[in-house]
């Protein structure tokens, strides 16, 4: 397969309308969970098409949380203060590959472990950036993810 011909992980998971679907799975179940859910108390009622707009954005889509949201800065202005614990964290990634599985997102092998590359890579620094103290970069681009070690699979 030629680099030209590799779909992005966007293409492949359906496009914006599949990480909408995503989100509003995820999100649904978010604000029921004890341990996460106080967090999310006061989200606006966007907020799930936000956070799938910067999903498709990171995995090849358009640049729309750039351009329309105010990008990295603007994401990682949510998250500073909030202290996120580590069960917290691990509480998030599980309810969103629940919601993955729900929302019916590809679960191929190659497409599933690009895609939990990313969330245990984001989270882990979506915690760490939200402990008191912590100093990270202010502006920084959107991160774009790739399929990484296992391209698409081909039969
Ligand atoms: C890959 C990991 C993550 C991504 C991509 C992500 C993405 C985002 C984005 C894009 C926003 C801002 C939405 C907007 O523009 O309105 C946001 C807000 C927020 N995130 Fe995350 N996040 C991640 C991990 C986490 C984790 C692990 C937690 C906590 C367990 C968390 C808690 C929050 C909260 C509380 C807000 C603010 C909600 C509000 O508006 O009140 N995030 N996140």
């Amino acid at each position: 397969m030629t680099d030209d011909a590799v779909p992005t992980l966007y293409a492949w998971a359906g496009g914006a309308e599949a990480f909408e679907r995503l989100t509003e799975v995820f999100y649904r179940s978010v604000v029921k969970d004890d341990l996460i859910g106080p967090l999310f108390a006061h989200m606006d009622a966007d907020h799930p098409k936000h956070v799938a707009m910067w999903l498709s954005e990171v995995f090849g889509g358009p640049d729309r949380y750039t351009k329309e949201r105010g990008g990295y800065t603007v994401m990682l202005r949510h998250h500073l203060g909030k202290a996120i614990t580590e069960p917290q964290r691990r509480r998030w990634v599980d309810l969103l590959m629940d919601a993955a599985d729900e929302a019916g997102l590809p679960d191929d092998p190659e497409f599933r472990a690009a895609f939990a590359g990313y969330i245990e890579w984001g989270t882990r620094l979506a915690r760490h950036n939200s402990q008191p103290g912590a100093t990270p970069p202010i502006e920084a681009p959107v991160p774009r993810w790739g399929w990484g070690v296992a391209p698409p699979y081909q039969p």
